[in-house]
Formats: structure tokens, sequence, C-alpha cells
């Protein structure tokens, strides 16, 4: 019940907005893009889905919202920045009209495409939800230590194919890891390229003092959307145990040299596992609501 011209009469200047506000943001703060790719899966892939429940502060009197569980603690401020600055504007121009829901499924098409990615149409209409618990997340965000057969669980029971799977994890052709993320598995790992793991132990040497410590997480090309992540795998240069892993297991590395030599077929998979990702348990009608503010329901 989603469309794709959902705010043509009720906020014309919708796209419009938000690109810019992308592009501002983009621009003066490049780590965005890639915050917000992570944002955004860290909020569809919850039983409550695309419903914006990542962005929802924790109350004082109600337990911890979903963005205080441990693993969305490391999830960048320019990612939330950017959808209140959306918002804003959006506010401005068309008072309680526009989901946050919907600003972060725009935004997050928007940014990918200013990174090289593939563009795809986005589905309009979603609510955004009122629950949002900390307790909920740790079952259905992969983690790097997580056997391939278990993460791949997560993401077949949400209706992906393998192939669209490996596709998404190619999203680590841009962004950041914090060393903590991986530092153990270097050393007791052979997979790592025997200098490219020097290197790593290098740049973490000081980590413990400094836990703001990070790699890129595509090593050669770290700020462009493209198919390089899958060269690196077979090479020894990926950065998270889970990266190595999926060359390394016999289900998933058919599709990793395949996107690895075609990025064509990495970036049509990719978009249409996307807009998959975007729709995944979205509200629409009389259910949830449109929150005046994207941090606290209404
Ligand atoms: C295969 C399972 C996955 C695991 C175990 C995993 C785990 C991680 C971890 C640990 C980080 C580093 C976070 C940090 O230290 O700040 C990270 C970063 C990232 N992940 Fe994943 N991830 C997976 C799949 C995905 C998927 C499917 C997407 C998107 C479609 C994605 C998008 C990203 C992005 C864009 C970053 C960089 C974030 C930034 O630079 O701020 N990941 N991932
Ligand atoms: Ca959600
Ligand atoms: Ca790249």
């Amino acid at each position: 019940r989603l469309t794709l011209d959902f705010y043509k009469d009720t906020c014309p200047q919708f796209s419009q907005i938000i690109r810019d506000t992308v592009t501002a943001k983009q621009i003066s703060s490049p780590t965005t893009g890639p915050a917000t790719l992570r944002l955004f899966l860290h909020d569809c892939l919850l039983p409550n889905g695309c419903d914006a429940s990542i962005l929802l502060s924790s109350t004082r009197l109600g337990p911890p919202a979903e963005r205080d569980a441990d693993i969305n603690l490391s999830l960048p401020g320019d990612a939330f920045d950017l959808v209140v600055r959306a918002k804003t504007a959006l506010e401005l121009a068309c008072p309680n009209t526009v989901s946050c829901a919907d600003i972060l499924s725009v935004a997050t098409r928007d940014l990918l495409t200013m990174l090289g990615g593939p563009y795809y149409p986005v589905f309009l209409g979603r609510r955004d939800g009122r629950s949002s618990l900390a307790s909920a997340v740790p079952r259905y965000l992969p983690t790097p230590s997580m056997p391939i057969p278990e993460i791949l669980r997560l993401f077949t029971q949400r209706g992906f194919s393998v192939e669209e799977f490996v596709a998404l994890s190619g999203a680590h052709t841009v962004g950041f890891s914090h060393c903590s993320q991986f530092i153990s598995n270097v050393s007791s790992s052979s997979s790592y390229n025997p200098r490219f793991a020097q290197g790593l132990l290098k740049a973490c040497a000081d980590y413990h003092n400094n836990p703001t410590l990070s790699v890129f997480n595509d090593v050669m090309t770290p700020n462009k959307f493209d198919n390089v992540y899958f060269q690196n795998l077979p090479k020894g240069l990926g950065v998270l145990k889970s990266d190595h892993a999926l060359y390394s297991d016999p289900v998933t590395r058919p599709f990793v040299q395949s996107f690895a030599t075609d990025q064509d077929a990495f970036f049509r998979v990719f978009a249409t596992a996307m807009q998959k990702l975007s729709l995944l348990g979205v509200q629409t009608g009389r259910k949830g609501e449109i929150r005046r503010r994207c941090d606290q329901i209404n």
C-alpha cells in the first residue's frame, strides 16, 4: 500500500528538501553516508521494520530504547543529525505530514547514489513506530563473531536470498570499523594478508587508551561505493571476522566471486535488496503516527 508519489499533493517539495539536506550534510561531513546506511539497516532489520524506532531516545521512566543497545552505541551522530535536519526543514514546509521513517529511507537512497552506488525507487507512506526496546536488539542484528550460517539466518528469515545477503554485505565497501570490532581476530586468524594485518595492528596499537580509533572497511576505495570490497576479500584484505567468513564459507563464496568481477551484477542485486529492506515491516494507513520530532513519540 506504499506508493511512489505519496507526498505529491501534501508535500510536493519532499524529494527536493531531502536531497538538499543530504547534499549539504554529506559534503560537510563525509562520514554521514556510511553512517546512515548502517543506521537504516539497524532500523529495518528488527521485527518492527523501517519505522524509525532506532531514532527514538530513551525516556527517563521507560526501559532503554534501541539506540542505547550496545551494538547501536557506535552509530555515528551524523546520521541522526541528518534526519533531524531534514525533519526540521520538512516540518516548516509541510507540518505533520512526512514520517521520520520515510525521511530515513529516502535519505539513505540519496546518500548511496552520492557515494557512487545504484539508484532505486523508494516507496513511500511509512508510519513511525511508537515503541523501541534495547532488549530486543541483540537477537536481530549480526555481529562480526557470529558464524555465517547464523548471520545468514537473520537475513533469510526476513525474506532475503543468499545472493541478496552477500550483496547487502557489500555495503562494507564504505565506512569504518572501530578497532574493538576486529582487533582480536587479526592476531588469531591466518586469513589476513600479513602486511595488511601489520597495518591494522599498528593503526590500533593505542585503542585501549583511545577507543575511537577505527579503520576503513575497504582499504582500497574507502569512500566510493563500488565492488572493490569483494575484490579485497580473496586477498585477505577484509577487516571484520565476518568479512573474511563471507569468502571462506562455501555457501556465500560464489557470490563474492561473481560480484568481485561484475559490478553491474552487484549493483543490480544490491538495489533490489535495499528496496526490499526498505519495505520490511512497514506500517501504513492509520497504524503508527507521523512523529513531530524524530527522537520522541507524540
Ligand atoms: C554480514 C553481517 C554484518 C556484520 C557482522 C556487520 C558488522 C558491522 C560492524 C561491526 C561495523 C563497524 C561498526 C563500528 O565499529 O562503528 C559495521 C560497519 C558498517 N556496516 Fe555492517 N555488518 C554487517 C552487514 C551490513 C549490512 C547488510 C549493511 C548495509 C546494508 C552494513 C552497513 C555497514 C556500514 C555502511 C558500516 C560503516 C558504518 C560507518 O562508517 O559509520 N553492514 N558493520
Ligand atoms: Ca525499526
Ligand atoms: Ca569502496
